[in-house]
Parts: C-alpha cells; sequence; structure tokens
C-alpha cells in the first residue's frame, strides 16, 4: 500500500487536499484518480479537489489544481491563498511578499502574518481577460460579452463572460436565496458554447460594494465559496455598471466574504482568510 502526507486547507469553505511535492512524490498519470478518492466525503477524506504544491522553474512555488472530478482547473483564488499561507509557514519562502506560478500565469501573493502563523493573503490575480476566444466561449473571437442574452433550455437569461486564467460565467439575480445554482448550473457548466466547460456564478447587487455570491464550479459542483470566481463577479459587475472600478467591493459568499478590487491598471486584487483544518497520512 502507498500514502503520502497530506494537508487540509479552505478558504471560505472551499477545502482542497494539498500535498507538497518540494517532498511528496505522486505519479503524474495518477494524479486525477488521486483528486477523485480523496475529494469523497465517504471513502476519502471530503474535499472540493486536489491542490498539488510544487517546485517550479520560473517561482519560488507552484500551484497545480485538481477538481473533485479528476479534471484539472488552470487557476484557484482560494487555493492560492492557501498555498500563500502554507508556502510561508512551512519556510518554502521566507519573504511576505512572492510569486506564484499557476498553469495561467504568475501571480503575487502577499502574507499577513501575526505570531509567525498567516491569516489572511493578498493575491494579484492579474488581468481579466474578456474577449470570447480567451473565456473561451463560441463566437467573433474578439467580441466581449457583457450582459448577452443567451437561451438554455427555452429561457432566456443574461450572461458576462470572464476568464481569471479559468472560465467564468456570470448571470444576476434578484434574491441570492433563489439562485437557480444546482438546476442552471450544471447545465450551464457543460454547454457546448463554453467548449471548456465553465464556472457558473450567480450574483445579486446589495449595492455599489457590496455583492452576494452563489457558485456552481466546473468539476466540483456546489462549493461554499470561489476566488476566481469571485474575481469574475467583480469584474463583472464593474462591466455592467453595477459596481465602480478601483474600489474595493465585498464579495458574500455562502463561507465567507472576499475583498476584491478591480484595479485602474487592470490588475484584479483579492483579498481574504485562509485556514488550515488537519494533517494525516492518506493510504492509496
Ligand atoms: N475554487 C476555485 C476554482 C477551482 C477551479 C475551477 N473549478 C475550474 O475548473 O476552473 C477558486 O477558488 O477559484
Amino acid at each position: 500500500m502507498r500514502s503520502f502526507l497530506f494537508t487540509k486547507m479552505h478558504g471560505l469553505g472551499n477545502s482542497y487536499i494539498y500535498v507538497n511535492m518540494f517532498k511528496e512524490r505522486l505519479a503524474e498519470e495518477e494524479l486525477s484518480y488521486i483528486a477523485k478518492r480523496v475529494s469523497n466525503v465517504h471513502t476519502g477524506i471530503g474535499s472540493d479537489g486536489l491542490i498539488l504544491i510544487c517546485p517550479s522553474d520560473v517561482a519560488p512555488v507552484k500551484m497545480r489544481i485538481f477538481n473533485s472530478d479528476g479534471s484539472e482547473g488552470k487557476n484557484c483564488g482560494n487555493g492560492l491563498r492557501c498555498v500563500a499561507k502554507y508556502a510561508y509557514e512551512h519556510g518554502i519562502v521566507q519573504e511576505e511578499q512572492f510569486i506564484i506560478e499557476t498553469l495561467s500565469g504568475l501571480v503575487e501573493a502577499r502574507v499577513f502574518v501575526e505570531d509567525g502563523k498567516v491569516n489572511s493573503v493578498e493575491v494579484n490575480m492579474g488581468k481579466p481577460r474578456l474577449s470570447r476566444a480567451e473565456i473561451p466561449m463560441i463566437g467573433k473571437e474578439d467580441d466581449v460579452v457583457v450582459s448577452e442574452p443567451i437561451e438554455f433550455e427555452g429561457h432566456m437569461y443574461y450572461v458576462t463572460g470572464v476568464s481569471m486564467g479559468n472560465p467564468h460565467a456570470v448571470f444576476y439575480v434578484d434574491h441570492i436565496e433563489h439562485a437557480p445554482v444546482t438546476t442552471l448550473g450544471p447545465i450551464v457548466e457543460k454547454d457546448a458554447r463554453f467548449p471548456e466547460g465553465v464556472n457558473v456564478e450567480f450574483v445579486e447587487v446589495v449595492n455599489e460594494r457590496e455583492l452576494h455570491f452563489r457558485v456552481w464550479e466546473r468539476g466540483s459542483g456546489v462549493t461554499q465559496a470561489c476566488g476566481t470566481g469571485a474575481c469574475a463577479a467583480v469584474v463583472a459587475s464593474v462591466l455592467n455598471g453595477k459596481t465602480k472600478r478601483n474600489e474595493e467591493t465585498v464579495v458574500h459568499l455562502a463561507g465567507g466574504d472576499l475583498y476584491i478590487t478591480w484595479k485602474e491598471n487592470g490588475d484584479v486584487l483579492m483579498r481574504g482568510a485562509a485556514e488550515t483544518i488537519c494533517t494525516g497520512v492518506y493510504y492509496y
């Protein structure tokens, strides 16, 4: 029987099994299988997926994220905050500001430390990508998708498309508690107009600085929070004239709050909590 050491961490209830690949060896061809196994709440550890904390050729640390269905994602906002906390607290980095490599590029993290422990993290998530080709979404390559009418199963909705290194489809609702997360979410996720699938976000605007948010994640379904999704929601809200550029917006997710600013220079800043739940040995 084989085994590896893991740490379970969460960002606002979006939990992953983290493996320190500076020390552990997992076979590339088994990563998808391991992600599915550890995520299972009944027969595994229970999580929204698996995150590998890896050595990098271009940064002090690299993040790889696998959803609970075994698919590999290109970015993960809550994961980045937890990777930053882990890297700092385990001495992978010594500075409080450092670069993390992801499959969608480099981001800069800054940890806020109290008594040697990281209690929150800010990540500069970089610039959102807005063209259909970048999201990706079928249609004229250079077009942006802002409140575009779109039909699903005979009903009309309005979608705004944003890539934060991974794809997001944002929909506005009047009351967040009635958002069709588990009904419309899986339909949009797998719709052929999004050739790589899509994360699906529902947003209720409270006021110019506050949003309610629920998510159906590509590859994981309902989660308590999605960092890249919350960034996409803020970008979409600026594009739709509902919130302001260069001003911090509080996003209320099921698992807690994130503080997000789409800066004048184009970068999106995300700040929020990152927490360690437990460590252990996983056998497979
Ligand atoms: N929970 C994440 C996003 C994880 C990846 C996503 N499901 C995808 O496939 O793109 C976050 O906090 O951003």
